[in-house]
């Protein structure tokens, strides 16, 4: 068995490192025809930031890993291909805004169906909308090779920052096939490989829609636990309210259960939005306007949320920013990795842009320029200063905000931080990291998100 990948991203690059970790006698390739992105693979700074990554990579690189931009090659010699490109949202033509664009998908399958020998596997690794696999098998038959191509689903539950954790003892594995023997059979090749590691009672077959949909229905679920922590995080701020006693008193109903109630500035990462929106179009294509609408709002009320914070900031620093340093701690869209796609701080920080603050970031991770991009900075802009320094970036601000958990933050010298901060100092907090009486009796004023402000 020789296996291949087809994308040597966050998920490719992570998820084929584990599968050659543990089968030492499956020769894995990935492949990617991003040149920069294949030579940091093979380089000591790996192109991906997740803990514990470097050791995975380390012991099965050049053993029976290994990255390439060689993709014929790899498609010709596996048995297995993963296919773990970019899914993003359609932004041209019918659906645009909410489909997933498929080209890359379609892409692999064509050259798949163009250059292999001999029968393959072909599995969905990527996030695609239910009955992809459909469209993935008419490409492939239509080679007009006399090859058995089976086309399973095969989504990945890692969260970013987690990688290597959640790949190394997943909650579930989900291999989703067609129901014939052949279908069957496909599925038990993955079976097997997965079950070098994982237990046989955590990975999962289904019929191949199944596994297709429940990969965006359980993003669906993630996000919205998000979004209603968040719409009551409003209310608690009117009311008096503290929504972590809020989530935690409701969290103790085993029905509902502790996890995933953070109430935060909102949730980003390359996913939830994206899903979402996929499965609002899927709906809609289906003729279900109604289901559609239902988890529309789980992406309006983030849309709101981190509207709301900066609405917040705004008002408490007397209505107005403008010409004000205003102090970013935190870029990436959450803590452990240097991921910043769909960050709430981007959002937040355009709006406060637009508003004519002045900003200084500092983010332990993320790269000065990815932060520029981010904010579509022109050379020489002088409003963002990109800090290496948390201090530096603080000293002198009237506010900090908080946007994504490092537990770094919570190290700080806020006395220090205090000192060197025009009066008042306020604090925004919008990922409930910090002990707002404590800094409050430093002499800040102090505000959290779905906490009242200062009293
Ligand atoms: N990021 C996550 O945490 C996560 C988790 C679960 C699932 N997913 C899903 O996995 C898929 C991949 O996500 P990602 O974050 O790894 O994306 P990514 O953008 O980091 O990586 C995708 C890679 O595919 C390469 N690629 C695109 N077309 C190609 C082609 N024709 N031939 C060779 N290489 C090609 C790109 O160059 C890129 O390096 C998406 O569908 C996503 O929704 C992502
Ligand atoms: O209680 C919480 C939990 C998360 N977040 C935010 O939600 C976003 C997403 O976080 P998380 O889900 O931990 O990271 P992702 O890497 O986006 O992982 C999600 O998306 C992946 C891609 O599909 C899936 O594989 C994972 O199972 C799913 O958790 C981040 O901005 C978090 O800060 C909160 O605000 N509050």
């Amino acid at each position: 068995m020789k296996i291949c990948c087809i994308g040597a991203g966050y998920v490719g690059g992570p998820t084929m490192a584990m599968i050659a970790k543990q089968c030492p006698d499956i020769p894995v390739t990935v492949v990617d025809i991003n040149q920069a992105r294949i030579d940091a693979w093979n380089s000591d700074k790996l192109p991906v930031f997740e803990p514990g990554l470097d050791e995975v990579v380390k012991e099965a690189r050049g053993r029976n890993l290994f990255f390439s931009t060689e993709v014929d090659e790899a498609i010709r010699e596996a048995d297995m291909i993963f296919m773990s490109v970019n899914t993003p949202t359609k932004t041209y033509g019918v659906g645009a805004g909410r489909a997933a664009d498929l080209k890359y998908v379609e892409l692999c399958a064509r050259r798949i169906a163009e250059v292999a020998e001999s029968d393959k596997i072909v599995v969905e690794k990527s996030t695609l909308p239910v009955r992809t696999a459909e469209s993935i098998r008419r490409i492939l038959a239509g080679s007009g090779k006399n090859l058995n191509f089976q086309v399973i689903s095969n989504p990945e539950f890692l969260a970013e920052g987690t990688a290597v954790e959640d790949l190394t003892a997943p909650d579930r594995v989900l291999i989703g096939g067609e129901e014939s023997a052949e279908g069957d059979k496909a599925v038990q090749a993955l079976v097997d490989v997965y079950a070098h590691w994982v237990p046989r009672e955590r990975i999962l077959t289904t019929n191949v829609w199944s596994s297709e949909l429940s990969k965006l229905t359980a993003n669906a679920f993630l996000a919205q636990r998000i979004s209603s922590i968040n719409a009551i995080s409003a209310l608690c701020e009117v009311t008096g309210a503290n929504v972590d006693e809020v989530a935690h008193a409701i969290g103790r109903d085993s029905r509902i259960g502790p996890k995933f109630l953070r109430s935060s500035v909102g949730f980003g990462g390359s996913c939830f939005q994206k899903d979402i929106l996929n499965l609002v179009y899927l709906c809609e294509h289906f003729g279900l306007p109604e289901v559609a609408k239902y988890w529309e709002q789980v992406v309006a009320m983030n849309e709101h949320q981190k509207r709301r914070f900066v609405d917040r900031m705004v008002s408490t620093l007397f209505n107005t920013v403008s010409g004000k340093k205003i102090a970013i701690l935190g870029f990436a869209f959450k803590k452990d990795t240097n991921d910043t796609r769909e960050s709430p701080a981007i959002s937040v920080c355009r709006d406060l842009l637009e508003e004519q603050a002045n900003l200084a970031v500092y983010d332990p991770k993320v790269e000065p320029a990815t932060i520029r991009h981010d904010l579509a900075l022109a050379e020489g802009d002088e409003r963002v200063d990109i800090c290496t320094d948390p201090y530096v970036a603080i000293r002198g601000a009237h506010a900090v905000a908080i946007l994504t958990e490092w537990d770094s933050f919570k190290a700080l010298d806020w006395e220090r931080i205090y000192r060197e901060m025009l009066k008042p100092a306020f604090v925004f907090d919008g990922r409930n990291i910090l002990n707002l009486s404590d800094l409050r009796k430093i002499g800040f004023e102090a505000y959290g998100i779905g906490k009242g402000g200062e009293r």
